[in-house]
């Protein structure tokens, strides 16, 4: 690829940003990371420049893309804890469509078509056990999937009349971290099991909090599709030159295939740490599908994308070696 093509990462600062911009420089991309750091940190941008801007400030996106002339946009950021999007959904639709607005439109005026998108298997709601795939209805349960699955619409709609070609990604439950300790999950508050429970095997938190365990599957708790984080991040580049080659417009799931409960994963944690996981059992978390899996293997055969890191096993060990780094202070 060229030496200097910028590809501009909207919430680059994040967990997944990061990574894709360690990713992206791996490839030979510049990754410029577009952020207002209101998840994300500035530590965690090292891999190319870094713009301090907001979604909802449209002549900081403009700004951005003027300074760096992107070929692509890889976008990230949005708000994206699902209990806090179903007590103030109006802020998850304000922010991830408002603001996803803004930047295609930026986008769009300054000639830039390809567009790389961040969605997720929330916005398929609760469909109990079947295998998800880029065909399966659509029809999200909290605000955070419905504000994704506007964007989605958006991005088609904009093809039709605009031209803009877009890979959209739906991603499972992403975990792990860079194997090389150079970035990782650094949520405040964190809302996600893995880190949870690690820090309740290390004494940073009191315990894991089991939330419900009364769903229908084989021990009475939910039952997730976890990708690690690089994998995860190896499927964009892939997307990325997709556009660039010039192919159409296309929707891809990434998940492993594989459904762990979330006893299941505080066994592994407990092999991999070789520590007991301190847990409490609760009532269940508002929002919460009884099982997301994916069982689409389009990315697989079309990108020809290769998750080779996606078991457990790999996911707890690097996310349980970045937990012990020093943490992420701006
Ligand atoms: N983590 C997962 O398991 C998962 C699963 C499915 C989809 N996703 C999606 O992947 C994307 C990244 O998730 P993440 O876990 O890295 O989240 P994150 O919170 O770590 O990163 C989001 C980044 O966007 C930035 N940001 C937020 N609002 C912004 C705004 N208005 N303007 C500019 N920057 C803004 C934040 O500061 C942060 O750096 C999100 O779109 C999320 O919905 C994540
Ligand atoms: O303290 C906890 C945290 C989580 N869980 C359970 O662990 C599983 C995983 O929960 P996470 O919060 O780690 O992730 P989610 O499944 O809620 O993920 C959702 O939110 C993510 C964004 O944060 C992604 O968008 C993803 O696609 C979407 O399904 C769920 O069954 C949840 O109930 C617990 O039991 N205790």
């Amino acid at each position: 690829m060229g030496n200097d093509m910028h590809v501009l990462v909207t919430g680059g600062a994040g967990y997944i940003g990061a990574h894709a911009c360690k990713a992206l420089k791996a490839a030979g991309f510049i990754p410029v990371a577009f952020d207002n750091f209101s998840t994300g940190w500035r530590q965690a941008v090292k891999f190319g420049p870094m713009f301090q801007g907001d979604l909802m400030d449209r002549a900081s996106i403009e700004a951005a893309i003027a300074m760096y002339k992107p070929v692509a946009i890889m976008h990230f950021a949005a708000l994206s804890l699902v209990g806090e999007s179903m007590t103030n959904p109006a802020k998850y639709w304000r922010v991830n469509v408002n603001g996803s607005l803004n930047l295609i439109e930026a986008a769009l005026d300054a000639g830039i078509k390809n567009f790389v998108f961040s969605s997720t298997c929330a916005t398929y709601g609760e469909l109990d056990g079947v295998a998800l795939n880029e065909d399966t209805p659509q029809t999200p349960i909290n605000a955070y999937g419905g504000s994704k699955r506007a964007i989605e619409m958006i991005l088609r709609d904009f093809e039709k009349s605009h031209g803009l070609n877009s890979v959209i990604f739906r991603y499972f439950n992403v975990a792990g971290a860079d194997p090389e300790g150079e970035v990782g999950e650094q949520h405040v508050p964190e809302t996600h099991l893995i880190p949870l429970m690690l820090d309740a095997i290390d004494g940073k938190r009191p315990a894991l909090t089991v939330f419900g365990s009364d769903y229908k599957t084989k021990d009475g708790t939910c039952i997730r599709d976890y990708v690690h984080v690089m994998d995860l991040v190896d499927a964009h580049i892939l997307g990325l030159k997709w556009l660039l080659e010039g192919k159409e417009s296309r929707v891809f799931c990434l998940g492993s295939g594989n459904g762990f409960t979330v006893r299941e994963v505080i066994e592994a944690s407990r092999i991999v740490t070789n520590r007991e996981v301190p847990i409490i059992e609760g009532s269940r978390r508002p929002g919460d599908a009884t099982s997301l899996v994916s069982g689409s293997v389009r990315a697989i055969h079309e990108l020809g994308w290769e998750p080779k890191r996606s078991t457990l096993q790999q996911m707890i060990g690097d996310a349980w070696r970045w937990s012990k780094q020093p943490a992420f202070t701006e």
